[in-house]
């Protein structure tokens, strides 16, 4: 196994609270590395463009809002090409591979890496690694060439293949090392980025000269610190299918009810979006937000409630909603997948069955309820007209990046720019829906959904141990949490997300 090397991070501090957090370069930890003018200046298609290279000084706040007396906060290196790159195009190896699960715009990516490395700085050895990390070390690699990638984009998955676990950083690192690559791109998520990052400590300890730079990939967007992932807008465009099935559904039936289940294990971005975009679903449950059925206030009255309206409704769930629910009701026998993920249980099945149960046992009123899961169906298309476009602006950062000398880094898009981000960043938490920010509350207007909120946490929350004394009521079930919805999401201690 690899050793448990760890860099320190990278934090240079300025003046009126501004602070760095960069990323690694080989010149860190390799002396006296030659340089080269970057061949993009001879490039007719960019030397023309004024200001084409980006100053080395240049950096991206994390937050755009910031108060006039308040400090200017973390920055993250600027992405683009740079004036000095530390390769010469022919000594390039570089190596692509996917990890993880699908997501569209895979495909992009990869042709995006394979014709920018050849187009914009001349590099013709690309291989790519074939499934995933175990194939650095378990398999033949694939050669790559503008010309074999030409009309990849057009098909979604990964024509390199993914898979969980296998990392094993020895071994991968020692398959660099014998294959003479120099630029390794990881695409994938939270797990492979913490894969990536251990690679790079390795290499640093072996003292190479191979750039490790990631590029992060997840269908649920739940990646911190960038603005959103590729693959997420078409996911949400392509969840419109499954809920308008739903609609039309269970609209036209008596006491029609359509439930679409959609992915996100932890963070519910797919379906708050999906929700927003779409206008037709009346109540959207999501990881982040915990939920009741019975009772009031619960899911079950909300529904009897919104059949008497209209006569039909359709509910949008995350794969990772209610799962201390499920978990009471049903056993499984794995719990973990092959990367060490928690293996969900089936909460639209679940969900559907419990609706079923409750209307045929506790009301006259007789459902008609849908279930649609198009969750796999949503992750295997090819990536829309906007995320081919992010894929291209991700992949050619990354490789500027790559060519002017910085490693052990993650490429991605903060406050609308292309950033370079050190791993330990990317990997340390998971970007979740805030359900006390504004956007959660959007949702909740617009579905009139309950917030299942428990009235004595709020109460916690919000004026904590005072109202909680007066309260004295451990009951879980809590008959006026709606009453304060709105009441939230003004608490100024709540960490209201702005
Ligand atoms: N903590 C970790 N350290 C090293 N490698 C990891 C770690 N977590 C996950 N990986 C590896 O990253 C790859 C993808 O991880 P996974 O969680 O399946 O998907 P994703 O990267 O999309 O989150 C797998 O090959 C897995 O072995
Ligand atoms: O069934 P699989 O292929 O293991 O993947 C299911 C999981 O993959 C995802 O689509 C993406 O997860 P990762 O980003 O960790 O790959 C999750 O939403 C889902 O829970
Ligand atoms: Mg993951």
């Amino acid at each position: 196994m690899a050793s448990a090397f760890n860099s320190k991070p990278k934090i240079v501090n300025g003046p009126g609270g501004y602070v760095l957090e960069d990323v690694p370069h080989l010149s860190d930890y390799i002396p006296d590395l030659p340089t080269y003018p970057n061949p993009l200046k001879n490039n007719p298609a960019y030397s023309v463009v004024k200001q084409y290279f980006v100053h080395d000084d240049d950096t991206v706040p994390q937050k755009v809002v910031v108060h006039k007396d308040g400090p200017r906060g973390i920055h993250f290196r600027r992405a683009g090409p740079r004036q000095k790159v530390y390769f010469q195009s022919d000594d390039v190896k570089a190596a692509i591979v996917t990890c993880g699960g699908l997501c569209p715009g895979l495909n992009t990516v990869i042709r995006e890496l394979v014709c920018s490395l050849n187009y914009m700085y001349g590099v013709n050895k690309v291989l790519g690694i074939d499934g995933g990390y175990r194939g650095f070390y378990a398999r033949n690699t694939i050669t790559l060439t503008p010309k074999s990638v030409n009309d990849i984009h057009k098909r979604g998955g990964t024509i390199l293949g993914t898979s969980r676990g296998g990392h094993d950083t020895t071994k991968i690192v020692d398959s660099i090392q014998d294959r003479g690559i120099n630029q390794v791109y990881i695409i994938g998520g939270d797990g492979t980025q913490k894969g990536a990052s251990a690679i790079y400590e390795e290499v640093r300890r072996r003292g190479l000269k191979v750039v490790v730079a990631g590029i992060p990939k997840t269908i649920d967007n739940d990646i911190p610190v960038i603005d959103k992932s590729f693959g997420f807008d078409t996911a949400v465009e392509e969840a419109q299918r499954a809920i308008n099935a739903a609609h039309v559904e269970s609209e036209s039936i008596e006491n029609g009810i359509g439930v679409v289940k959609l992915m996100g294990r932890n963070s519910g971005y797919i379906a708050m979006y999906a929700t927003l975009a779409s206008r037709d679903v009346d109540c959207c449950l999501i990881p982040e937000s915990p939920f009741y059925l019975e009772g009031p206030g619960g899911l079950f009255q909300y529904i009897e409630k919104k059949l008497k309206e209209q006569g039909h409704m359709v509910i949008v769930v995350a794969e990772g909603a209610g799962q201390d629910l499920v978990s009471e009701s049903i056993q499984s026998m794995q719990k973990q997948d092959a990367s060490g993920n928690k293996l969900l249980q089936d909460v639209g099945l679940w969900i559907s069955q419990r609706i079923k149960d409750h209307f045929a046992k506790h009301s006259t009123m007789n459902i008609n309820l849908k279930y649609i899961d198009p969750t796999y169906m949503i992750r295997a298309i090819p990536s829309n007209a906007s995320d081919n476009v992010y894929c291209t602006l991700l992949a050619q950062s990354v490789i500027h990046g790559a060519m002017a000398g910085y490693t052990g880094y993650t490429s991605g898009l903060v406050n609308g720019r292309q950033t370079y981000i050190p791993f330990y960043r990317i990997t340390e938490t998971q970007h979740k829906v805030v359900i006390t920010d504004r956007m959660w509350a959007r949702l909740l207007s617009s579905t009139t959904q309950p917030t299942f909120w428990c009235a004595k946490d709020v109460i916690e929350d919000k004026r904590e141990e005072e109202l909680f004394d007066q309260s004295g009521d451990d009951d879980e079930q809590c008959p006026d949490a709606n009453s304060i919805a709105n009441e939230i999401i003004h608490i100024p201690n709540n960490s209201v997300k702005v």
